[in-house]
């Protein structure tokens, strides 16, 4: 048994000053005055505790570009757990050929006792035929997967046709989850992608001006009008722009079921940092690109009043050097992505609830609750309540510190965000009752985290439609 006292509990509800009694994985009572007798006694004086963070985006061990991702569930999840992040939906790449179960299981071989912290699979749907409407039941029951994935760019690799989008969000209505979709229309992107390079425009910067917001603005727009076509459900992942908040806003308007997620990213770095010398512009090449830094105005303020609900980090990192340099002299062949998993949380609390953009409860909401509530995780995760997980992070509000690559914790040789200050720091970090973090440490050990079967109809909770 341990007694967490004299901490400031915040939910995505409520901020008091309460002890937390934790017996063996659960939290078993949330009360001041709370009995220590027996128990080992954690003091969290002068620090925040939140419910441990869900991050519904990331990519370990992923192949894309013809390398695989840097990080993989080990390294990931470590500085995942180091950022404050206990539970992480991870993407699992199907192939149009193959049966959707040889993809899951390549996805348990690369996680299985190897991840610190939980997780779960989102399954990617390349094409919608006759084979996959016959497996997602069993997907859905079997393995509680309960979230597809359709990208509508990525041309000749992941993208998928509108009919493929259409009876997915069709067929996940009627199976009780939810669609999410990677919104850019790759059609236009690789029309403007082969002309810059028919006119020699082959630096890094290049693959920011080949995908402008009207790409993503319009697939978010027809993919929300195909969901209200549907009756069904969509939820954006990494929403970069003004053009696709409004997109949401506006569906959101008409009562449809649109929900959006931003990155980090999007909120402290723009498409400038792309046009440095020395192909440096290489570290910071995703899709959707960095914006101008006009469109970060509009992401905070959909966070502030809730057109976006969820910060992802879309964690998927290459190496400057031997990675991202496949693509010296195209940026086509640049691996899309970046180091995000571990500075997910600090950022958003440093930038977000530190300059006054966001509150403590829209922070802890943002990053964990929504998405607990969304992806059938809620209330055993993303709360803190009594019977739920006992996921938490003490965390100290008052150091500050600087982002690095010299101490993050993951594999991948550069930082995202080098040298940018922030203000907190998750100090210790509990997964299911065991402290996995403490006085800079991992003390937890690989595989402790458990792969997560999800609830169908999470979302339905969530949903306009359902309410009214
Ligand atoms: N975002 C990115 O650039 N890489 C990861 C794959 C994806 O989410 O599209
Ligand atoms: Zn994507
Ligand atoms: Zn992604």
């Amino acid at each position: 048994m341990k007694i967490i006292k004299n901490g400031i509990v915040v939910t995505a509800s409520d901020t008091f000053q309460a002890d937390i009694k934790i017996v063996d994985d659960k939290i078993e009572a949330v009360g001041l005055g709370l009995s220590t007798e027996g128990a080992e006694v954690i003091d969290a004086s002068g620090r925040y505790i939140f419910p441990g963070g869900i991050d519904p985006h990331t990519h370990l061990d992923m192949p894309f570009g013809g390398t695989v991702t840097k990080d993989d569930f080990e390294t990931g999840t470590v500085a995942a757990a180091f950022g404050g992040t206990t539970t992480i939906i991870d993407f699992c790449l199907t192939e149009k050929s193959k049966p959707l179960s040889d993809a899951i299981e390549v996805w348990h071989n690369k996680s299985k006792d190897k991840a610190a912290i939980d997780y779960s699979f989102h399954l990617m749907i390349g094409e919608m035929n006759d084979h996959v409407l016959k497996e997602l039941p069993q997907v859905i029951e079997q393995e509680g997967i309960t979230s597809f994935k359709v990208f509508m760019a990525y041309k000749n690799v992941f993208q998928a046709d509108d009919a493929t989008l259409f009876q997915t969000l069709i067929k996940a209505k009627e199976l009780g989850s939810l669609v999410m979709v990677h919104a850019e229309n790759g059609d236009v992107i690789d029309y403007l992608t082969k002309k810059a390079l028919q006119n020699d425009q082959t630096a890094p910067i290049y693959h920011a001006l080949t995908r402008p917001p009207e790409a993503e603005g319009e697939a978010t727009g027809r993919a929300s009008q195909l969901t209200a076509l549907a009756d069904s459900q969509l939820y954006v992942v990494h929403v970069t722009c003004e053009d696709a908040v409004k997109q949401i806003e506006e569906a959101r308007k008409r009562g449809a079921d649109v929900w959006g997620e931003t990155c980090p990213q999007y909120l402290v770095l723009d498409q400038s940092i792309m046009d440095q010398p020395d192909f440096e512009g290489a570290k910071y090449v995703w899709s959707p690109p960095l914006r101008e830094k006009k469109h970060q105005e509009s992401l905070w303020n959909a966070l502030r009043t809730g057109s976006l609900q969820t910060l992802g980090s879309d964690q998927c990192s290459f190496d400057f050097n031997g990675q991202k340099d496949l693509g010296k002299d195209d940026f086509t062949k640049i691996p899309n992505g970046g180091p995000t998993i571990e500075d997910r949380m600090s950022i958003l609390y440093s930038e977000g609830v530190c300059k006054g953009r966001i509150t403590l409860n829209q922070f802890v909401e943002l990053t964990s609750t929504r998405a607990a509530k969304l992806f059938g995780l809620h209330p055993k995760k993303g709360t803190i309540a009594a019977g739920a997980d006992a996921d938490l992070v003490i965390f100290n509000p008052d150091v500050m510190r600087t982002l690095s690559q010299k101490t993050h914790h993951l594999a991948v040789d550069y930082n995202a965000f080098e040298g940018l200050e922030v203000s907190g720091k998750a100090e210790t970090v509990l997964l299911r009752g065991q402290v996995i973090v403490e006085n800079d440490q991992y003390v937890g050990h690989k595989g402790q985290g458990e792969y997560i079967k999800r609830a169908k109809y999470g979302h339905q909770l969530e949903s306009k439609v359902a309410q009214r």
